[in-house]
Order: C-alpha cells, then sequence, then structure tokens
C-alpha cells in the first residue's frame, strides 16, 4: 500500500468507519483543546539544517528497555482493534512483528494477549509486546492477567495512570455508542464485569468514577510495591505530566514513564505532551540515581510526522509512541495499512534526520541543538 502521508491514511480510514467506530476513536475530552495542542505545539520547535554531514547511511535502530528495535516508534495501547478490522490486534502485531516495532496491547483488546504475541509474521526477529494495565478493583484479576502476560513472553508492563476516572469525551457520550455484538474484550470473562469506555459512557454513575469498569480509582503510589510483588515485569507509567510526579516515578523505581495525556482524552486545558517533555527529561535526568537505573523517557501525543519524531528525540524521548495512526492504518488494509503507516513514518525520519546532518538516534539525542524553540515563552505563542 502506497501512501504520501500518514493525513492519507487517516482521510481514508475516517471515510470509511461506521460514525460510532470513527467517534471513539478521533474524540478527545470536552472542548479537544489538548488534543489540538498535541499536534500544534509541535510548530514551537524548528529543526536546524546541517549540511556537508555523510548522511548516506541513516541507522534508525535503537533500544527499548534492553529491547532492540527496528526504529524509534512504538505502537501505544488502544482499545478493542476489532472495530477497525477484522483481523483487529493480530493486524497489527502482525505489523508489529513485520517492521520490528515495540507493541503495547490494550488489556481492553478484541483478541486475546496471548493469540496477540503469537501473531503469524514473516519476520524471524524477536520484536518485544508489552501490555497496558487498568488496574481491576478485584486486584486477583489483576493478578492473573499480569501473571498470563509473563508466561506469553510480555516484556514490561504499562501503567495507565492517567484515568483513575474516564474523560470526557462528548460524541461518546451523545450517541452512546455500544460495542458490536461480535466483539468481545477477550482478556476478562464476562463475570469480570469490565465495560467498554462507551458502556461506561452511557451509564452516567460509571463515568464519575471507573467503579463500572472495575478499574479501580483508588490507585495511589504505593500500589506500585504491590505490582513489583506480583510481576517480574518491568513496569512503565503511562500518563505522566509534570515533574513532580516525573520525580515520584524515580523514587518509586519504575523502569520508564510515558509522558502522555492519553492523546488529549482524559484532562481537557492539560498541556500538550510535546511541550512538557523537555522538563521532565531533565528532573529524571538529574535525579540522584545512586547507582540505580533511572527510568527512561518516552512520549506520546500528536506523533503524525517524520519531524515531530525528530523534535521529540531530540528533546530527549528514548522513544515515541503512535495511536490514532495505528487504527487508522489497521482500518484501511489490516496489517498491510500499519505497515504502510510504518513505513511513510520511517522514510519521513529519514529524510529530516538526514537534512539535520546525523545519521543515528545516539546522535540525535545527543545533539539537542537539532531543535530550536520558536518561541521563548507560552506567552508568546498564540493557539
Ligand atoms: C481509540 C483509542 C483507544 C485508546 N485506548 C487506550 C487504552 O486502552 N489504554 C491506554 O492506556 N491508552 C489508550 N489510548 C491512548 C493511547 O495509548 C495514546 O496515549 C494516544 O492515542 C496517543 O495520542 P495519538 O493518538 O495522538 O498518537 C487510546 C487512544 C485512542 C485514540
Ligand atoms: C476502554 C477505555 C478505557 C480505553 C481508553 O483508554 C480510551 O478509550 O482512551
Amino acid at each position: 500500500m502506497n501512501f504520501a502521508s500518514l493525513d492519507d491514511i487517516e482521510a481514508l480510514a475516517l471515510s470509511r468507519m461506521d460514525r460510532n467506530t470513527r467517534h471513539y476513536y478521533e474524540s478527545g475530552a470536552i472542548d479537544e483543546k489538548t488534543m489540538a495542542a498535541n499536534r500544534a505545539d509541535f510548530d514551537r520547535f524548528l529543526l536546524r539544517p546541517r549540511v556537508l554531514r555523510n548522511v548516506s547511511n541513516i541507522d534508525l535502530s535503537t533500544t527499548v528497555l534492553s529491547c532492540r528495535v527496528a526504529w524509534p516508534v512504538a505502537f501505544a495501547p488502544s482499545a478493542m482493534h476489532g472495530l477497525a478490522h477484522p483481523d483487529a490486534e493480530l493486524g497489527s502485531a502482525a505489523a508489529a512483528k513485520n517492521t520490528n516495532t515495540l507493541m503495547t496491547l490494550s488489556s481492553y483488546s478484541t483478541t486475546t494477549l496471548e493469540d496477540v504475541i503469537a501473531a503469524p509474521s514473516k519476520n524471524i526477529r524477536e520484536t518485544p509486546f508489552w501490555l497496558q494495565l487498568y488496574v481491576h478493583t478485584d486486584r486477583t484479576i489483576s493478578e492473573t492477567l499480569l501473571k498470563r502476560a509473563e508466561a506469553a513472553g510480555y516484556k514490561a508492563l504499562a501503567l495507565t495512570v492517567d484515568a483513575p476516572v474516564l474523560g470526557r469525551r462528548l460524541n461518546d457520550l451523545r450517541f452512546k455508542f455500544a460495542m458490536p455484538k461480535h466483539l468481545k474484550l477477550k482478556n476478562f470473562a464476562p463475570e469480570q464485569g469490565v465495560m467498554t469506555a462507551s458502556e461506561r459512557n452511557a451509564n452516567p454513575d460509571a463515568s464519575r468514577s471507573q467503579k463500572g469498569s472495575k478499574a479501580d480509582a483508588a490507585l495511589t503510589w504505593r500500589d506500585i510495591a504491590w505490582l513489583r510483588g506480583v510481576t517480574t515485569m518491568k513496569i512503565v507509567l503511562k500518563g505522566i505530566m509534570t515533574p513532580e510526579d516525573a520525580i515520584l516515578a524515580c523514587e518509586y523505581g519504575v523502569d520508564g514513564i510515558i509522558v502522555s495525556n492519553h492523546g488529549g482524552r482524559q484532562l481537557d486545558s492539560s498541556p500538550s505532551s510535546i511541550s512538557v517533555l523537555e522538563e521532565i527529561v531533565a528532573v529524571v535526568d538529574s535525579f540522584p540515581g545512586n547507582g540505580k537505573a533511572k527510568p527512561e523517557v518516552y512520549m506520546d501525543g500528536g506523533i503524525r510526522r517524520g519531524t515531530d519524531v525528530v523534535k521529540a528525540l531530540a528533546l530527549g524521548a528514548k522513544v515515541v509512541f503512535i495511536g490514532r495512526p495505528v487504527l487508522y492504518g489497521l482500518a484501511v488494509g489490516g496489517s498491510a495499512g500499519v505497515e504502510a503507516v510504518v513505513s511513510v513514518l520511517t522514510e519521513e525520519i529519514k529524510v529530516a534526520m538526514a537534512l539535520c546532518g546525523v545519521t543515528n538516534i545516539e546522535q540525535l539525542r545527543r545533539e539537542k541543538c537539532v531543535v530550536k524553540r520558536k518561541f521563548k515563552g507560552l506567552e508568546n505563542f498564540k493557539l
């Protein structure tokens, strides 16, 4: 499949989706200001073209939590891939394997986590898989899920910390989306009472807290110790947006943090991910590790161009994650569509790196001079 840009894939995908799926995938919370800022704020940073530096070979490979991957972009967890394509998560997992891309599976998937990691692919290189987790009010259900993930070969769990309650997505509320009958949240038994976002949105009690979903709104930092006790997988916190929480993450000894506002789907009026990335990287870098490893810092939110990836890496992200683009790729062509997303973004990153005069990811991350602030401060920035 051949596309010029991720926008073209998105436009085709949206034109094919039924209204409710489109709303669920596209929506941000409330006025969608944070979702818009996730895109717009990349324009606050400019790239500096450098010349005559032999850029005939560009190497995009890097590592994430010691696993080698082909490029510095990973798949963010998103619920219910079955809405996008009949192959569901098997399509996205095959694309992840075929392109040696880290995939994070949402625990609210329409395929079991065991089937996802075993998805057939033509690639023999080992590709890391992580499992995203919402902690269930009945902890034994989460413990069982983690044990299953560990046994199946998942390398890390990504604990989503920015959704103790669900953000209000207005079109989900207006149109009361219901998951089609042929789809199930396959990692849970029906009696475990896990509800989809839409079912919860359609239920006013549940939308006030995540009680209805059985996701535990009472979770605190102390629960990290519980997680450490029940799994040997590495622990990544997804949804860190302030230096204060980044320092706490360091103190609690997690292995990674994802600077993320959930694609603008949770707290509207919170800042864009790219605008807070640099200060979070700085506090993690200066945290006194006392010989212990510090968390790797990743980011997601609004990545749609190779230049976005280059900016985020130059501002200190180890890798970035893409959410909606994977769903749109899946919708246009199953695994081939997701591979088309990877291919467009890979080409764009290579071109941007070459024109910035850098040839590998370490160089890009070291040379912070690749990016230049366009505006001195928020006060000068007009949305
Ligand atoms: C339709 C949809 C479903 C999502 N489901 C989950 C989920 O199950 N767990 C989670 O932690 N994040 C979820 N996210 C958030 C993504 O992991 C990610 O943070 C976000 O999509 C990144 O922004 P982007 O879509 O602009 O790339 C979801 C996002 C979308 C759009
Ligand atoms: C089932 C939902 C809670 C998944 C999610 O995180 C989202 O829709 O943003």
